[in-house]
């Protein structure tokens, strides 16, 4: 009995919020078969209920309590994907996640088009300053958006039991900011380079058109399509110009401080809020061409110290017309600074470079999957795939998942909430051993 003891301490799911951790004490009989331990057997639950740890006379022995076990005799159960559905979305793998809430991949099952949703729960947003307000905000400015360079807000379901809030929007790939990471130059050949901003010029000349100032214009928040798309995304602190205001003055600065106008490092009062833009898209281009950043700070004082003074240097490498852009739009007096009109009619903008000098920049793998695959697919082969199991007999009988939890319920209803599970590896299904189980599995339905 001592030899083949184990404890299993096993997290069923993936998400740690709804993760359920089994303890399992089991004995093994053979490599396919084990057995749950009775609480005789079981010297943890022995110990449990009848022994003080700090108690000596409880343990004369201690090698009583801890058995060796070798690693054949342990039996693993690969993961089993959840099927979660949120309406009509089938809910896929981990995308990210923002101070706001996580994003993951979606499919919608009525189109089959592929989402991205951002998962928000309201308890969180209350946390976060004006986090509620944002959402609220971010949500009513996307509803009424309709442009190619601007994230489209397909969808908003709201869980008032659980308190969340899913935004699902159009997939995207990934973001420029992951692409400059995952490049050794950090930087984009200029080919590529030119054809992001001349998307991102679009996008926020629309944008400006619709009144709305996005106000955290940085590479982190332009998104990719696979068919190279860029999205302008994170309407989070826009501000929307009053219908009936008589210019574009703003008061209120609240995006990301390496990207932010002198005005506002400068901390005056009100200023042209276009103009915020305008900055913080000549600071992504200068990014996205030279790998560096116009300003730099030790700490936040020390970068809006050096914004402040609008004095920046561009690397010796950087061409004319590029140079002459750049300057345009790193204007330090607003007023002066390009408009989108000026940029528009720029020699750079209008004049593609060359697409001979250097390699584009790859859009990074997603957990290792560089061809960007579906994620959901493998929730609905866990969920739908036919797997054998083995009968008492040795042969393999084939079952449905339908069949499976129907078996599991009845097994679980005839003993005593012990349940059959099965062992998935390399697609190989098998009856491995008995669980206690705390719910029927099958699709979760939020
Ligand atoms: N529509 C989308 N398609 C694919 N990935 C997305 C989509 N929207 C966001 N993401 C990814 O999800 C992650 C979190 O995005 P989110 O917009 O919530 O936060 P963030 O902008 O990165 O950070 P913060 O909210 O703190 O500014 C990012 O890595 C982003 O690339």
């Amino acid at each position: 009995m001592d030899k083949n003891m184990c404890n299993i301490n096993e997290n069923l799911e993936e998400n740690h919020e709804e993760a359920e951790v089994v303890n399992r004490i089991f004995r093994v009989e053979s490599d396919e078969e084990l057995r749950p331990l009775s609480d005789a057997e079981n010297p943890i639950l022995w110990m449990n209920e009848n022994a003080d740890l700090d108690d000596d006379l409880s343990f004369p022995n201690i090698s009583n309590f801890f058995h060796r076990v070798d690693s054949n005799q342990i039996l693993y159960e690969t993961k089993k994907r959840q099927l979660k559905m949120i309406g009509k979305y089938v809910m896929g793998d981990l995308l990210g996640e923002g101070s706001y809430g996580k994003v993951k991949e979606m499919l919608d099952s009525e189109n089959l088009c592929r989402r991205a949703v951002k998962i928000l729960k309201r308890r969180k947003l209350r946390r976060i300053p004006n986090g509620e307000q944002n959402v609220e905000r971010e949500i009513k400015l996307l509803k009424r958006l309709n442009h190619k360079n601007v994230i489209n807000l397909v969808d908003v379901i709201c869980n008032e039991e659980k308190q969340k809030m899913y935004l699902i929007m159009e997939f995207c790939v990934g973001s420029l900011q992951g692409m400059l990471e995952s490049s050794s130059e950090k930087k984009f050949p200029l080919h590529q380079a030119h054809g992001y901003f001349t998307q991102l010029i679009d996008g926020l000349e629309y944008l400006h058109s619709m009144r709305i100032i996005h106000k955290d214009i940085k590479p982190g928040n332009l998104l990719l399509t696979l068919e190279g798309d860029l999205k302008i995304s994170d309407l989070g602190v826009a501000e929307t110009i009053d219908l009936f205001a008589k210019d574009d003055t703003c008061f209120q600065g609240q995006g990301s401080p390496a990207f932010q106008p002198p005005e506002i490092a400068n901390g005056v009062e009100s200023f042209p809020g276009f103009k915020v833009d305008i900055w913080s898209t000549g600071v992504t281009l200068y990014n996205i061409t030279t790998g560096k950043y116009p300003f730099e700070g030790d700490n936040i004082y020390r970068l809006f110290e050096s914004i402040g003074k609008g004095d920046f240097t561009i690397p010796g490498e950087i061409e004319e017309s590029l140079r002459s852009l750049l300057l345009g739009m790193l204007e330090k007096d607003p007023y002066s600074r390009f408009s989108i009109q000026q940029i528009r009619q720029h020699s750079w903008f209008m004049r593609k470079p060359s697409k001979l000098v250097s390699k584009e920049v790859p859009i990074p793998p997603l957990q290792g999957d560089s061809l960007h695959r579906m994620t959901v697919l493998p929730y609905l082969e866990d969920h739908y795939y036919e797997f054998p199991t083995v009968e008492d007999d040795g042969s393999e009988q084939y079952i449905t998942e339908r069949e499976l939890n129907e078996m599991n319920k009845n097994s679980a209803e005839q003993n005593n909430g012990k349940a059959l599970v099965t062992q998935n590896s390399k697609r190989k299904w098998k009856k491995i051993s008995c669980i206690t189980i705390r719910s029927i599995p099958g699709c979760k339905q939020s």
